[in-house]
Order: C-alpha cells, then sequence, then structure tokens
C-alpha cells in the first residue's frame, strides 16, 4: 500500500507540474502488467488524486501552520529518499515528498479509515506523529468559515452544482441504427421521448432542435444509459451537441450527388470522425487515428466502414500529394476551456468518449495568457495549412475552447475572413 500512495503523490506531481490531464496522468500511472489490476488501480489513484485537489486549498492552509516538511524534513523535506523516486520530477516541479505528504494527509484528515499503508511505513508513522495538531487545524478551519462537516470544505461546490444540471447528449450512430430504432428501444425500457424544453425526469429523453439524431437525456441518467445495448453497440454515441456542429455543418454529401473524400486533420479520440463517418453514409475515404473507437461505431473501412485512419502528422503532410481531400473537418489541440466538466469521473461514471484534451481549471493570468498565444499560433498555422489543400471545396474549423483568441481572432487571422 505505500506503493499505492508512492504512485498517487507521483501522478499528484504531474498534474501539478502540468505534465497531462488528471484522467492521462492516473491512467498512465496506473499501468502494469495484468491489465484488470491495472485498471483498478488507476481507478483508485484517480479517486485520491481528485480527493486531494478538491481539498488542497484546505490542505496547504492547514501546512502553514502545521509545517510538516520543516518538522519532519528527513522524510517530507527537499533531502528526502522519496524525491529520489524512479520517475519523480526534480524541481521547479513541487518535490515528490510535499505530493505524497498531501495525499496520505488526505487520507488522514478526510477518510474514516486513515491512511491504507504499514503503520511502520516511515511517511505515515511520521505524519501521523502530528495527527492532533493536523485535526485541530482543520476544526478551526470549519468553524472559521462556517462548515458543519469536513465534507463541505471540498472545493468546486458550484461547478458541481451547474454540472449536474447539464443534460448528457447523445448522438445516434446511424451506421449502426436508425433513429427510430433507437427510440423504439429506449421506449421499451422505459424512457419516454417529449416534446419539452426541460428534462424533468431521469427517464425522460429530448430531441435536439439544432443537430439531427442527436437526443438530450437527464444528467442523472449516464450511468443507466451506459449500461444499454445500444450504447454498448455504439448505436449511440456520448457527446456534447457542441462537439455534433462540426461534422454537421461540413456534411460532405450535402451537395454532391459523387464519391467524394474528406480529412478529419486532427481526429483523436475520434467523435467527431465517427459522426462524419456516418454523415457521409459509407461513402468517400478518410483519415483518423482511433482506430478502437471507430471500430466500435463500424467506421472502419477494414470493417466495411468509410475511414481509413492514418496516424501521421497534419502538418507534414504535403497538400499537393492530398488532392482527392475535398471536404476537411480542423479540430485542434485547444485549451479546452469550453468543455463541459460533469466531473463524471468523481462518481467512476466515466465517459471514454468525451473528447477532452487538456483542462486546467485553475489557469488564470499570464500562464493562461502565454498557453492562449502558442495554442493560437499553432492553430493558425493548421489554418494556413489546411487551405492549401489544392481540391478543398469546404472545411470546418472548430475548438473547444470559449476564448476569442483560440476562435475568432484565429479565424481572421489563419484564413482572412
Ligand atoms: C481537440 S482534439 C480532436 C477531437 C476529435 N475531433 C473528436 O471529436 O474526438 C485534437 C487532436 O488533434 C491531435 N493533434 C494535434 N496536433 C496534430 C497534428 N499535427 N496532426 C494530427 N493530429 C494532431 C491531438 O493529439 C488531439 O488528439
Amino acid at each position: 500500500m505505500a506503493d499505492f500512495y508512492v504512485q498517487a503523490g507521483r501522478a499528484l506531481q504531474d498534474i501539478l507540474a502540468r505534465r497531462g490531464s488528471i484522467k492521462a496522468v492516473t491512467a498512465k500511472v496506473g499501468e502494469g502488467k495484468d491489465n484488470a489490476r491495472a485498471a483498478g488501480n488507476a481507478k483508485r489513484i484517480l479517486a485520491l488524486v481528485v480527493n486531494t485537489l478538491s481539498f488542497r486549498s484546505t490542505l496547504q492552509t492547514i501546512l502553514t501552520k502545521v509545517d510538516v516538511a520543516a518538522r519532519e524534513p528527513k522524510w517530507f523535506g527537499p533531502g528526502s529518499p522519496l524525491n529520489r523516486t524512479k520517475g519523480a520530477l526534480q524541481p521547479p516541479a513541487p518535490t515528490l515528498a510535499s505530493c505524497i505528504l498531501l495525499v496520505l494527509m488526505h487520507d488522514l484528515l478526510f477518510t474514516s479509515r486513515g491512511i491504507q499503508a504499514a503503520k511502520a511505513w516511515p511517511p505515515r508513522e511520521r505524519l501521523e506523529r502530528h495527527r492532533s495538531q493536523l485535526h485541530a487545524e482543520l476544526v478551526r478551519i470549519q468553524l472559521r468559515m462556517g462548515k458543519s462537516h469536513p465534507e463541505e470544505l471540498r472545493s468546486g461546490a458550484e461547478e458541481r452544482r451547474i454540472a449536474a444540471r447539464i443534460p448528457r447528449w447523445c448522438r445516434v450512430n446511424t451506421l449502426r441504427a436508425t433513429p427510430d430504432m433507437v427510440v423504439q428501444q429506449l421506449t421499451e425500457q422505459g424512457w419516454t421521448l417529449e416534446e419539452t424544453e426541460t428534462i424533468s425526469k431521469e427517464s425522460v429523453f429530448v430531441q435536439s432542435r439544432h443537430v439531427d439524431h442527436v437526443f438530450a437525456f437527464h444528467p442523472g441518467a449516464t450511468a443507466r444509459l451506459m449500461q444499454t445495448e445500444l450504447y454498448k453497440s455504439g448505436a449511440l454515441i456520448l457527446q456534447d451537441l457542441a462537439s455534433c456542429f462540426p461534422a454537421a455543418v461540413l456534411d460532405p454529401l450535402r451537395d454532391e450527388s459523387v464519391e467524394v473524400t474528406a480529412m478529419d486533420a486532427t481526429s483523436a479520440p475520434g467523435n467527431k470522425t465517427s459522426h462524419l463517418s456516418a454523415l457521409m453514409q459509407g461513402h468517400g475515404s478518410r483519415y483518423a487515428t482511433l482506430v478502437r473507437m471507430l471500430s466500435r461505431a463500424g467506421c472502419l473501412a477494414r470493417e466495411h466502414g468509410n475511414v481509413h485512419p492514418k496516424k501521421l502528422d497534419f502538418l507534414s503532410l504535403a497538400p499537393a500529394e492530398q488532392g482527392a481531400i475535398q471536404y476537411m473537418l480542423l479540430d485542434p489541440s485547444c485549451s479546452g476551456s469550453g468543455i463541459v466538466n460533469r466531473l463524471d469521473y468523481l462518481s467512476g461514471k466515466d465517459d471514454e468518449q468525451d473528447n477532452v484534451e487538456e483542462v486546467d481549471p485553475v489557469e488564470k493570468g499570464s500562464a493562461l495568457a502565454t498557453r492562449l498565444a502558442n495554442l493560437a499560433s499553432l492553430q493558425e498555422h493548421m489554418i494556413r495549412h489546411a487551405m492549401t489543400f489544392p481540391g478543398l471545396k469546404r472545411f470546418t474549423y472548430s475548438t473547444c475552447s470559449i476564448h476569442e483568441e483560440e476562435n475568432e481572432a484565429v479565424r481572421s487571422k489563419g484564413a482572412g475572413i
């Protein structure tokens, strides 16, 4: 179990050093030879890391009063042997010992079971020497903030309240089923399609007014939806409404009567690719990366679909050699600032299909400005590159960002409109 806390501390260190998203980092740390065990491990690490981050500001306030690193320098100071663990990042990243301290403090102060490592493990033993003072500080913070329970100190309460009101959007994958078939099966399972603006009950769903074959469900219905055969077979794909617009707008067959070729330039993980594939009704050829998702959605050419995935750097493609490409969906890396964060990973109802790239909700100020400038420069470069494809008739540019710098500004500079 000591190893578990070291792995969780490593994941936390990677996240704080901004080396990846929470999901990506914890999945990587949990990796091992035994897949089932690794998956279980990754889930537990994810839960501990997410919870530690939720209480991080409280934990750090406590540490300003009870400076564990100064009191126990051998295990939590800069010279700790924990900092020499294989793979530990070096400064300017926060030390591994300080990250392990946070995850241990989380379990000590916020769980009834306490730290789940051998009593003799020195970091546990050293930290627990300060247990009563740490608890006293926690109670002081609670009183100061007028909270009756430590759980109320968790940050992000407002975000969670909002998340609980956001519908769960699903797209019918017309390569697997017709919308009528989906409605019929759902109805047989106790769901009701209503013509209403508000989804009052978990069993009610409504049709999108904007994009064909897209339905909105109650946010609390996610787990039940994921149990359905429709979801498991790839006939129903969890995909936010906003993310359904690019393929719907591009719609390569809209004014074509002959076979066409389209490219999804930055396709992984593949939601928009499979949408585009479905809109092309099995015609044409195109590129994508995420074979697994495409296979599940029935899009792969080698499995009688219409997508030829290629793992390539879009920017390294020579447009002159791609004269066949007539339509292109360009959905490049972005800040992810507009992504609806349902926090499903907190409840274990993880949605592997959300096209989350990198989401950093704490990012502010000049760090954000620099990151946006870097992203905008790459995005503009991609638009310019797309526009040199000689056969291109139409392309869409989209991001999951709410920042003008990545949207209107990039479009104006890149495409000159
Ligand atoms: C926002 S995501 C795309 C999401 C995808 N359209 C979907 O709906 O599932 C951007 C993707 O572009 C990929 N990417 C970034 N630069 C690229 C490049 N030069 N060539 C190809 N893909 C790239 C990233 O790795 C990332 O997977």
